[in-house]
């Protein structure tokens, strides 16, 4: 790779497993950081992942070819004005936050439209941190890239040669398109989440009857829930317009429902989901959205101590590799289910015939 000194202004979910994407594929490349927390530089550098810790934005940087500004998205805009003065001629300035206008505009008021080339993988978590970083977080998802007026081809490309390296699949959008489309896909979806659990909060009785049955559906569409709260003010701050629209259509069809429901319109309802199943239905399996795709499979069993690892070592037994495994505590007492993700369909498959051979009850998502 030709981009060989990379500086990370935020080493956390995002900022970490782009650099251990980076160092899986070319460890050659030089990585510096500076972010708020010490102790977890201290970590990345004893992982290999940090070669160089800034202790705050500096003459370091004139070495850097490429810089990703990987902090909360108004932060990233701060930002910019203070590493200005450092820049390398030929360096680019990236950023990986969740909107894109807001630093676009601040951009434009510093005249930095020539370094700029702005960034948002579509993938990530409700976890921070760069203890919750993977090399592969990012791989088999959508990375927006959003250049600026004055960003050349060569200069795209380099951002997207990165997306690709670490996994990703790059796909350049104009920023105010963007933030359109993330106010619905992304943004309001937290915002409903949230909403939500909230309701549950202030609805539930003194001994918390609805917290200890809500079950899968419910945990299901609120794990974005406990997402950052410093991370999602400032997201929804940065795109309040957008945002604004799309939540004032959404309450429009929640009036609409609340209306048909109190008409007893039961058809309105079996059609609200009948449209909603086909259209969900109709979402590509490969073509990711904020979450990568996974390759998984979910298996119904004993909650029992050691079938976990039973099941693991029928696994193992055949070479198979597991990229994640996690119980689903739907049904509180007795059974659960288990979801078990792979790196890959045919793993996928592989996994799915050896533990047919075993009878287990198996269920495609
Ligand atoms: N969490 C997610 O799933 C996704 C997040 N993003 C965007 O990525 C960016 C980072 O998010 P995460 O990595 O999830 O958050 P995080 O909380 O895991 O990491 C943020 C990092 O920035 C550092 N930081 C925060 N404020 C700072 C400051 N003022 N100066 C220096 N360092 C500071 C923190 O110490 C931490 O290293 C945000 O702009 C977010 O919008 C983009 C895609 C997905
Ligand atoms: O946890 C999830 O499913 C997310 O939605 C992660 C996410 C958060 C912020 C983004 O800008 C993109 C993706």
């Amino acid at each position: 790779m030709n981009d060989e000194v990379i500086a990370f202004i935020g080493l956390g979910l995002i900022g970490g497993s782009i650099a251990r994407g980076i160092k899986r594929e070319a460890p050659d490349t030089k990585i510096m950081a500076y972010m708020r927390t010490r102790s977890r530089l201290d970590k990345a550098r004893e992982d290999g992942i940090v070669d160089v810790i800034l202790n705050g934005i500096g003459e370091e940087l004139s070495e850097c070819d490429f810089i990703f500004l990987c902090t909360p998205v108004e932060y990233n805009a701060e930002y910019l004005g203070k590493i200005l003065p450092f820049l390398k001629p030929g360096a680019i300035v990236t950023d990986v936050g969740s909107t894109k206008t807001d630093i676009h505009e601040a951009v434009i008021r510093l005249g930095m439209e020539s370094w700029f080339v702005g960034g948002h993988p579509m993938a990530g978590s409700e976890k921070t941190g760069y203890e919750n970083s993977t090399d592969h977080l990012l791989e088999n998802a959508y990375y927006i890239i959003t250049p600026t007026a004055q960003t050349t081809k060569e200069q795209t490309n380099r951002l997207v040669h990165i997306a690709e390296m670490i996994g990703s699949i790059p796909i350049v959008l104009d920023y105010h398109e963007h933030d359109f489309v993330t106010a619905a896909i992304s943004h309001l979806p937290h915002i409903v989440a949230s909403s939500l659990v909230n309701l549950v909060k202030d609805s539930d009785n003194q001994q918390g009857l609805m917290k200890r049955l809500a079950a899968g559906g419910f945990k299901d569409i609120t794990r974005i829930a406990s997402s950052s709260p410093e991370m999602w003010e400032q997201i929804c701050m940065t795109n309040h317009k957008n945002l604004s629209l799309i939540l004032e259509r959404y309450i429009a069809s929640l009036n609409l429902i609340l209306g048909e429901l109190n008409k007893k319109n039961g058809s309105y309802i079996n059609q609200l989901f009948e449209t909603s199943r086909d259209y969900r239905d109709s979402f590509s399996e490969k073509a990711t959205g904020p979450i990568a795709p996974e390759y998984s499979f979910t298996v119904d069993m004993a909650d029992e101590v050691g079938a976990i690892s039973t099941l693991s070592v029928i696994l193992a037994a055949k070479g198979i590799s597991i990229r994640n495994i996690g119980i689903n505590h739907n049904r509180e007492h007795g059974e659960g289910t288990l979801r078990i993700a792979f790196y890959d369909k045919e793993t996928m498959d592989q996994a799915w015939k050896q533990l047919e051979r075993y009878h287990y009850e198996l269920i495609s998502n």
